[in-house]
């Protein structure tokens, strides 16, 4: 018998799940639920023979999507000799609490309800996830790895809002950053792909996906980033905002009676591409649009673009310049459109886009995309779940030595 371990991230309306090898780090298999607690809800399960997708799931909760995924896998568990020996969840807010992946105690959870208020979009979410994966798997170790950790490094300089310091000592009011485990996991593949010790470099991560966000990266370590209190903040992103005048709150407010929930919520799923646009948030239908002349689709990339070129060149100053620029996300990944518009805002830093490397980078591929070498800019695909998987298995070793006793390993 082998041992995997099973990462989940739960959002509010999907999970996404892969099984990791410990051993030799290799995914085992990933899949996705979505639409989770709807009538059209699905689960896809990616086997290497191929995808198996599962519907006619109406009525069921995130308990009842993990309870089907794991009976699914159940076959495949048995006839390739693996149980599953501890379980990583994404976590996306642990403000102070938490500089590092901790395992799922009552306490843990009590501290990440604490936070939830700072990420109502994304904790309540990630903690129902918990507690029906708890459910369906009690006699593993459950591992929390936070979105939030990563970030805890970075100076008082750059995490303090300009606000009333009760706001901050009484409140927790301050900029913590989100996607840790992206930057982390990016940023230590760009240094080995460059061939150079990642603590001698400078180095600025581009994480853009549906959410996106950047990290400054010095020594080794986060020093700035662009998400804050919440994961609105910074670039403009698929449907939320990123940076704005925080005036617009109350002159909206005033002009149609809306409360500030409601457009909170205009901010995080009516902005970004999909409000400039009014047409979609995903990437390849604006390029797709732009190139058939859709005026607002262009103007969408044209914004996106622009924000992001800004906001890396500000990262320049608490890095004292910029060596290494890694672009990464479903959007950093594969929108060579994205990247060249970047580095052609970017080219008084000293980037020279190599444009036969930079149509070459698709997904799944990594490499650099400039003639300079210095700066540098690179693809470097992410992998936020082998990091999970790796803390998971990491920390269930620490746990109640009984709980990691081989006999009580859980074979759906
Ligand atoms: N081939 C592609 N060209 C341009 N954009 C792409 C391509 N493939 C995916 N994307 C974009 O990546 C974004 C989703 O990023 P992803 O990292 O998968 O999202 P999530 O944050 O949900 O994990 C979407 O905007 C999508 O359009
Ligand atoms: C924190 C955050 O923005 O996450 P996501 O990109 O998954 O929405
Ligand atoms: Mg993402």
């Amino acid at each position: 018998m082998s041992s995997a371990v099973l990462v989940l991230n739960c959002g509010s309306s999907s999970v996404k799940f892969a099984l990791y090898d410990p051993e030799s780090q290799e995914r085992l298999l990933n899949g996705l639920a979505e639409r989770v607690g709807t009538p059209n809800a699905s689960i896809t399960i990616k086997y290497a023979s191929g995808p198996r997708t599962i519907e006619d799931l109406a009525g069921t909760d995130h308990k009842g999507v993990l309870a089907t995924v794991l009976d699914e896998l159940g076959d495949w568990m048995t006839e390739n000799g693996v149980t599953i020996s501890s379980v990583g969840h994404r976590l996306v807010h642990g403000a102070e609490e938490f500089a590092e992946s901790a395992l799922i105690t009552e306490e843990t959870l009590d501290a990440v309800r604490r936070c939830s208020p700072l990420a109502p979009l994304h904790n309540p979410a990630n903690i129902a996830g918990v507690e029906a994966a708890q459910a369906v798997l009690p006699d593993v170790p459950h591992v929390g790895v936070f979105d939030t950790a990563f970030h805890q490094t970075m100076p008082q300089v750059a995490y303090r809002y300009a606000v009333p310091t009760e706001w901050y000592a009484d409140l927790g009011v301050r900029r913590y950053g989100f996607h840790g485990t992206s930057h982390l996991y990016v940023s230590g593949a760009a240094a080995d792909m460059l061939g150079k010790p990642l603590e001698d470099l400078k180095m600025v991560t581009a994480h853009l996906g549906n959410g996106s966000s950047l990290a400054a990266i010095r020594d080794g370590v986060s020093v700035d980033t662009s998400m804050g209190l919440t994961p609105l903040e910074g670039l403009v992103m698929g449907t939320r905002s990123g940076d704005l005048d925080p005036g617009i709150l109350a002159y909206i407010a005033g002009r149609t009676g809306a409360d500030v929930d409601s457009i909170t919520n205009d901010l995080n799923k009516r902005s970004g591409l999909l409000g400039l646009s009014e047409l979609s948030n995903d990437m390849r239908e604006l390029e797709a649009a732009a190139a058939d002349g859709h005026e607002q689709a262009a103007l969408a990339l044209e914004v996106f673009t622009y924000r992001l070129a800004k906001y890396i060149a500000a990262l320049a100053v608490p890095l004292g310049g910029i060596d290494v620029l890694v672009f990464t996300g479903g959007i950093g990944e594969n929108s060579h459109g994205t990247r060249a518009k970047v580095l052609d805002h970017l080219a008084f830093l000293g980037f020279e886009l190599d444009p036969e490397a930079n149509d070459r980078t698709i997904r799944g591929q990594g490499g650099p995309i400039t003639r300079s070498e210095r700066p540098v800019a690179l693809v470097v695909p992410t992998d936020e779940e082998l990091v999970i998987a790796r803390d998971a298995h990491r920390l269930a070793a620490t746990a109640n030595p009984d709980q990691t006793n081989p006999d009580k390993e859980v074979s759906a």
